[in-house]
C-alpha cells in the first residue's frame, strides 16, 4: 500500500489522502515497493468500453479518455478498432482518434484489426501494435466477425504475416472462454486449440476474454490450466467481464496460476456488441485497488485513476461503475 500512499500524497486533493488513510488498514503494507511483482493493466475502456454506447461519442471527448489513461501510469492503452463502420458504428473514427491522442512515450496504443483493410487502416493511422481478435465459439466468431474459427485463423495469418513485414507488435484475443451466448459451455480444449494458433502466427501474448463474464474461479483455473499446456503463461493475459460479478475472483485464479497481465476498463465500462446482456470489464479501479493491497506493483497512480473514472462516467452520464471508486468519492 506504500505506493498508492505515496502517489496520493503528491498528486491527490487532500480528500483523497483521507480516503485511501481511511482504507489502509486493510492492506498488509511493505516498504519496498521494487521487491513487489509487477502486474501489467491493458486499459481497454477506449475500445472495448466505448464500442456499446449506443450513442456517437465525441471524438474529442475519447481523445480526452485515452490521455487522461496515459497520465495516470498505465503502459497500454487499447485506443480503438479498425473494423467494419457498418458492424460497430462507435469505432467509425479510428482513424481520427489516432491522429489526435498524444502518444506517450513507455506507453503502447494497440487497436483491433479483424483483417487487412483493417490492417492496412491501422498501419496508415501510425499504429505500432494491433490486436486480432479470434473466438473459442464457432457462433460467436460468425456472429462477431463473420466468419468460422478456421476462416478467421487464415484470415489472421495474412494480417500478421503483413503486421510483422511492418514491424509491428501483434497481440492476439480469444473470446468465450468460458461460455458463449449462443452455444453455453465452452470447452478448455476449444479454447487451447484457438491460443496456441494465435501464439504460432506470431502474437507475443494471448488475451483469455471471458466475454460474457459467466466463468467462475474454478472453472477459469481449469481453463487456464488447459491452454498453459501449450502456450507459456507468461505469453497469456486474462480479460474478464463482470456481469456475474465474478471478474475479481476470476482474475485473483488466474494469478495464483501465474498470469500477469490483466485487461480491464476504467470505469467498468463496457460490453461486446455481439454478446447481448454482457456488462462491462472489470473496472481497473477496482483491479489496481486489489493487486496493489496483495503484493503487486501495477504503476498506475489510483487517485488520478479514479478521477478519469469519475470523469468519464460524467460525460456519458452516468455513476462511475467501480466500486472502489463509489467507495472513496463517497467519502469525499
Ligand atoms: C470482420 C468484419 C469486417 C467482417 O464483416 P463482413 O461484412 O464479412 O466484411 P466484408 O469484407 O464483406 O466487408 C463488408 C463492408 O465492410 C467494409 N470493411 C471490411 N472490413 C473493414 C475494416 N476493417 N474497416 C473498415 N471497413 C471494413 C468493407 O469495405 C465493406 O464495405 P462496403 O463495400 O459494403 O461499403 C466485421 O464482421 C467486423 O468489422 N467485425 C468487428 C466486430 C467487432 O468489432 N466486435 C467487437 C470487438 S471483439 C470484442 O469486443 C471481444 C474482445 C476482444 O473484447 C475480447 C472479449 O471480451 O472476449
Amino acid at each position: 500500500m506504500v505506493g498508492l500512499a505515496v502517489a496520493t500524497r503528491s498528486l491527490a486533493p487532500a480528500r483523497f489522502v483521507r480516503a485511501f488513510s481511511a482504507s489502509r488498514h486493510v492492506f498488509k503494507s511493505t516498504t519496498d515497493t521494487s521487491s513487489r511483482p509487477s502486474v501489467k493493466i491493458v486499459e481497454v475502456g477506449p475500445r472495448d468500453g466505448l464500442q456499446n454506447e449506443k450513442t456517437l461519442i465525441q471524438t474529442e471527448t475519447k481523445v480526452s479518455l485515452i490521455d487522461r489513461l496515459a497520465d495516470t501510469g498505465l503502459s497500454a492503452i487499447e485506443a480503438t478498432s479498425f473494423v467494419s463502420p457498418k458492424w460497430v458504428p462507435q469505432m467509425g473514427d479510428a482513424k481520427q482518434v489516432m491522429a489526435q491522442i498524444t502518444r506517450k512515450p513507455g506507453v503502447s496504443y494497440p487497436v483491433l484489426t479483424p483483417n487487412l483493410k483493417g490492417l492496412e487502416s491501422a498501419i496508415a493511422a501510425g499504429a505500432k501494435e494491433v490486436a486480432i481478435f479470434g473466438a473459442a465459439s464457432e457462433s460467436f466468431s460468425m456472429k462477431n466477425i463473420n466468419c468460422s474459427i478456421a476462416e478467421s485463423l487464415a484470415r489472421f495469418e495474412e494480417v500478421v504475416a503483413r503486421a510483422k513485414a511492418e514491424g509491428l507488435l501483434i497481440r492476439g484475443y480469444v473470446s468465450c472462454v468460458a461460455g458463449c451466448p449462443y452455444e453455453g459451455k465452452i470447452a478448455p480444449q476449444a479454447v487451447a486449440d484457438v491460443a496456441k494458433a494465435l501464439l504460432d502466427m506470431g502474437c507475443y501474448e494471448v488475451s483469455l476474454g471471458d466475454t460474457i463474464g459467466v466463468g467462475r474461479p474454478l472453472e477459469i483455473r481449469n481453463m487456464i490450466d488447459a491452454v498453459t499446456r501449450v502456450v507459456p503463461v507468461e505469453q497469456l493475459a486474462i480479460h474478464c467481464h463482470d456481469t456475474y460479478g465474478q471478474a475479481l475472483a476470476n482474475i485473483y485464479a488466474s494469478l495464483e496460476a501465474g498470469i500477469r497481465v490483466v485487461d480491464s476498463s476504467v470505469s467498468g465500462l463496457g460490453g461486446c456488441p455481439y454478446a447481448k446482456g454482457a456488462t462491462g470489464n472489470v473496472a481497473t479501479e477496482d483491479v489496481v485497488f486489489m493487486l496493489e493491497g496483495n503484493g503487486f506493483s501495477t504503476g498506475v497512480d489510483l487517485s488520478k485513476l479514479v478521477h478519469v473514472g469519475q470523469w468519464i462516467s460524467g460525460e456519458l452520464g452516468r455513476e462511475p461503475g467501480s466500486r472502489v471508486a463509489r467507495a472513496l468519492l463517497a467519502k469525499e
